[in-house]
């Protein structure tokens, strides 16, 4: 049967990308997505901005929702410091088995945690399954009526602190109308627009970072 493009993705990694290298992964990726086949990676634009992001904030704790192809798992991953964790959430067997080869081509296994499951089930699992407090950053990317109620759930679950991040992809394409309305609005989050391009293309998007007040 026909290959998905999630796995010519993976082949075009194995096949022309440096083993061990995160930034050789993701430029043949980029390279893939505006060469070959678009897929919904954050990309180089945003990708950037993103990078920027997790410089700043240098979590401890990272947290990620839609793992997809592992993009942005690897781009956030090269930049945390040792002894430092990201987690990332994914429940489609076949996108995480594709994640998985491609975050251990780069050599980030070590600093990445993939978990394979739905973020409503998961999120209120992970202080007891990885002794989690809080975290630091959570960057958005999933199902995209998703974002305002999980964060609501990691609100819930007392998984934010005064000064965590959330970092959200797509706030204008395809659109998160209610969770911005909801982070732009809250006394308990202060947002921010960076306005970019949807990845590969010159139609306008977004990321918006919202810092929880508490
Ligand atoms: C609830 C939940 N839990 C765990 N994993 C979840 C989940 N919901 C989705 N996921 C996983 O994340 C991934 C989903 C991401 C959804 N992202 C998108 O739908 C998405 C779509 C576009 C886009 C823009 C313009 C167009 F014309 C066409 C597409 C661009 C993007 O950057 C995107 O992230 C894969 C899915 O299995
Ligand atoms: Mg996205």
């Amino acid at each position: 049967t026909r290959s998905t493009r999630p796995q010519r993705l993976l082949k075009a990694v194995q096949e022309k990308a440096m083993k061990g290298d995160p930034q050789s992964v993701i430029s043949t990726i980029d390279y893939f997505c505006r060469h070959s086949e678009w897929a919904m990676n954050v990309g180089d634009e945003k990708g950037s901005i993103l990078d920027s992001v997790v410089c700043e904030v240098s979590p401890t704790t990272a947290l990620e929702l839609g793992t997809y192809c592992g993009y942005s798992t690897v781009r956030i991953a090269r930049l945390l410091p040792p002894g430092t964790q990201l987690i990332t959430l994914e429940f489609n067997p076949a996108f995480a088995a594709v994640a998985r080869q491609v975050i251990e081509y780069a050599g980030l296994h070590n600093k990445v945690c993939l978990v394979e499951g739905a973020s409503g089930d998961m999120i209120p699992k992970m202080r007891e399954m990885f002794g989690i407090k809080t975290f630091d950053f959570v960057f958005l990317d999933h199902w995209k009526d998703r974002y305002l109620p999980d964060i609501k759930l990691l609100e819930g679950c007392q998984l934010l602190r005064k000064g965590s991040i959330l970092l959200a992809d797509n706030v204008i394409c395809p659109g998160t109308p209610e969770y911005l309305e909801y982070v732009r609005n809250s006394p308990h989050y202060k947002s921010m627009y960076y306005k970019s391009h949807l990845e590969y293309t010159k139609v306008e998007d977004g990321l918006e970072k919202s810092v929880f007040l508490g």
